[in-house]
């Protein structure tokens, strides 16, 4: 049973398909740890193939009718999931931060942000318009309709265990299509609970399921079967290229949100505490594990001094702890091996000439946790140059013009989200321009919500969640031509 800091209520150890809450047929169970203290947190289950192949069958049931009730009846399902999120909000976010680790303000924040999708879908899911198509022959009538794809198979990451859920299930389940979602093994409760709340609001037909278990082997059953129309993935490039190519035998509709390697660039004619705050907050929210986090800081050498001098007192008095204790600016990292990696990154830059400051690692209140580090002097050899940290690690580079740190901010296979900090209108407009992100913050790190197309180029992804266009990786266009109709 779990601790008293969770809600007995939202717990479940079973996955949910068609409608019921299984138990895997050998009885195997992964256990999943509280990322903070090393606890058991609790136990979910290894599902069988047949049991995938179960979700599938219940999920292709549910689409024949789901995908032909009203839209108003599938917006009035995701206005009731929405709801039933908000009256446990607090206790999703208790849940989220004892499996996932994330500061308790940081969960909540999530919670809100998460169950803004399904709102935003709720209401987008009406204006899923065809067109009219002005005739070449005087006997026809042409246009297009708007039809759900199909079974959407959605496996996520651990770093928004609830966000990145419902930015593609309140989406796909607004056009009319089924889901079955393969939340990050790290942590499925957050997944589990957001299916009770699904179910009390009455997706119980097999609209939406959630399986748990290996996660490479439900993902090929997944990839290889046809009628899985769509799949959407948010997770690590490296992953997101072998379900590419897993999905290309049933040529599958993809949607792909990939890993970041963002920069944040400080111009010399700025507002010093607002860049601080700036880059503070997109280097270390979500303990620096969040894609959008700002992984590498272009700072004007003018300026430098200045800013480092207030960005590493800020940044050393961040308080790193358990993320339950309310004061915690910074949890844990997910696992020891998050840990490992931060400090091979860091060291590799001192390797090469870097200079790191910031409070000892031996003061780290336990096995999973990193202490907010300054890492200066970096250069494209470096690793931190190169790779997604997903540590709170601040990788500090100097730059001297426009067109040298647009050059090196470019200088990546990643182009998910870029910042610029600056007063300056035209170079607003340039770096807008030539910066080759999806998304780009100026003189802001607070970019996303659901209103907003999230997505990035490059390696970083393809295809877009969220706003009007998120409703879109899940229908497709179909066009028709009536003969034999004059037009008046
Ligand atoms: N672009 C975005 O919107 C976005 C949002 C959040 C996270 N991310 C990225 O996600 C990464 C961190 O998340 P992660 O560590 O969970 O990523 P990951 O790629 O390791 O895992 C993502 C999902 O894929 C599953 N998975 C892992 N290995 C697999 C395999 N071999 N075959 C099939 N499925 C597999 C996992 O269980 C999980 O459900 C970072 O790169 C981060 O930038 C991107
Ligand atoms: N912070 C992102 C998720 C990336 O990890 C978001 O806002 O969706």
């Amino acid at each position: 049973m779990p601790d008293a800091f969770i809600e007995p209520a939202l717990f479940r150890e079973q996955a949910y398909i068609g409608g019921r809450w299984i138990r895997s047929r050998e009885g195997d169970m992964k256990t999943v740890e509280d990322p903070a203290t090393l606890e058991i947190v609790g136990k979910v289950p290894m599902l069988e193939s047949d049991a995938i192949g179960d979700a599938i069958d219940s999920a292709q049931g549910a689409f024949e009718q789901w995908s032909q009730t009203a839209a108003v009846e599938r917006a009035d399902r995701l206005m009731a999931w929405y709801r039933a999120m908000h009256d446990n909000h607090e206790a999703l976010a208790r849940l989220m931060t004892r499996e996932q680790g994330k500061p308790i303000a940081d969960a909540r924040g999530e919670v809100t942000y998460a169950a803004s999708f399904l709102r935003w879908f709720a209401e987008e899911g009406r204006r899923s318009l065809g067109a009219r198509i002005p005739s070449e022959n005087p006997d026809s009538a042409l246009g297009t309709v708007e039809e759900p794809i199909g079974i959407a198979a959605i496996i996520t990451p651990w770093n928004f265990p609830l966000a990145m859920i419902t930015r593609k299930a309140a989406a796909a389940l607004a056009a009319g299509c089924s889901v079955i979602i393969k939340p990050a093994m790290e942590t499925p409760f957050s997944a589990l609970a957001l299916a009770v709340l699904a179910e009390e609001a009455g997706l119980t037909n097999g609209e939406f399921n959630v399986v748990t278990g290996d996660s490479k082997s439900i993902a090929s059953q997944l990839c290889a079967e046809p009628r899985v129309r769509a799949l959407s993935f948010t997770g690590s490039t490296h992953v997101g290229q072998q379900l590419l190519k897993n999905s290309a035998d049933t040529v599958k509709h993809v949607s792909m949100e990939l890993g970041g390697n963002a920069p944040l660039i400080v111009c010399d004619d700025v507002d010093l505490e607002q860049a601080v705050d700036g880059a503070l907050a997109a280097k270390f929210q979500t303990s620096g594990q969040d894609c959008l986090a700002a992984n590498r800081i272009f700072v004007h050498r003018r300026i430098y001094d200045e800013f480092i001098k207030g960005f590493s007192e800020r940044m050393n008095a961040l308080i790193v702890g358990n993320g339950a204790e309310e004061k915690t600016d910074i949890g844990p990292l997910i696992h020891a091996g998050a840990v490992e990696k931060a400090q091979a990154m860091v060291d590799d830059a001192q390797g090469k000439g870097a200079k790191v400051t910031g409070r000892s690692q031996d003061d780290a209140p336990g096995a999973n946790f990193f202490m907010p580090t300054l890492v200066e002097w970096i250069t494209p050899e470096m690793r931190l140059f190169r790779e997604e940290v997903f540590a709170p690690v601040a990788s500090i580079c100097v730059f001297d013009d426009d067109d040298s740190v647009i050059k090196a901010a470019n200088d990546t296979e990643y182009g998910l989200a870029a910042y610029i900090f600056t007063n300056n209108d035209a170079r607003i407009r340039k770096f807008l321009r030539r910066l080759d992100y999806g998304m780009v913050g100026i003189n802001t790190m607070d970019i996303t919500g659901p209103h907003v197309p999230f997505g990035g180029v490059k390696q970083s992804g393809l295809g877009r969640e969220g706003g009007h266009v998120g409703l879109k990786e899940y229908l497709e266009t179909k066009y028709y031509c009536i003969g034999g109709v004059p037009v008046h």
